[in-house]
């Protein structure tokens, strides 16, 4: 407990939540061009995502239904290993336009079977949106097409639903690990 409390005390602020809440603010005008019509089922990708959704939501204008989907591979690691399912939609996707919500995009290897899972489903389409991109080359399957704000390959971030190692999800902000 004290080791966690100096993660948080130790950290540096990479994104204020007025920058993000500029972000999402942004990534929500693309979606309400791109989506207006489209009647998606939105999938929030849980855990880490579960604050970008409660605050796109609100700015997204047109109609859509929500799920959530949930498979994990970094549980409380910084490193991540095996895909583990924790949890599928309830939702019929066939014939639907699914978006996920995602908070990271690090290796890319959660969106990649998630997307493979939706098109099995019979989704019509599936687009990604993740609120951070971590930059680095080691990438798997298609970027994102909504992709929000870019952070350094050099450190572990958390905060804004991010956790480090199963803490500080509830950090105000995007902070880097700095121990
Ligand atoms: O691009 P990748 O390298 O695959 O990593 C991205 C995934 O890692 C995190 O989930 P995690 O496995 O930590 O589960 P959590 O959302 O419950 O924290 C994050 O929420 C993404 O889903
Ligand atoms: O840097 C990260 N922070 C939190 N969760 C993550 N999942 C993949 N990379 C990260």
């Amino acid at each position: 407990m004290k080791q966690i409390r100096q993660t948080m005390e130790h950290a540096e602020l990479l994104f204020s939540m007025t920058e993000i809440d500029q972000q999402i603010s942004q990534l929500a005008e693309q979606l309400n061009r791109d989506y207006a019509t489209l009647n998606p089922v939105v999938l929030c990708v849980m855990n880490g995502a579960v604050i970008t959704l409660g605050h796109l939501l609100p700015k997204l204008s047109f109609p859509l239904q929500l799920d959530y989907i949930h498979a994990t591979r970094y549980g409380d690691k910084r490193v991540g290993g095996e895909l583990v399912w924790q949890a599928r939609p309830m939702t019929d996707l066939a014939d639907r336009h699914v978006l996920l919500i995602e908070d990271i995009f690090d290796e890319g290897y959660t969106l990649k079977a998630l997307r493979e899972f939706c098109l099995q489903a019979g989704a019509s389409s599936v687009g990604c949106l993740a609120l951070v991109n971590k930059i680095h080359s080691r990438k798997q399957g298609p970027l994102p097409e909504y992709l929000g704000l870019e952070v350094p390959d050099d450190h572990y971030v958390f905060g804004f639903g991010m956790d480090v190692e199963g803490y500080w999800r509830n950090a105000p902000g995007i902070f880097a690990v700095r121990d």
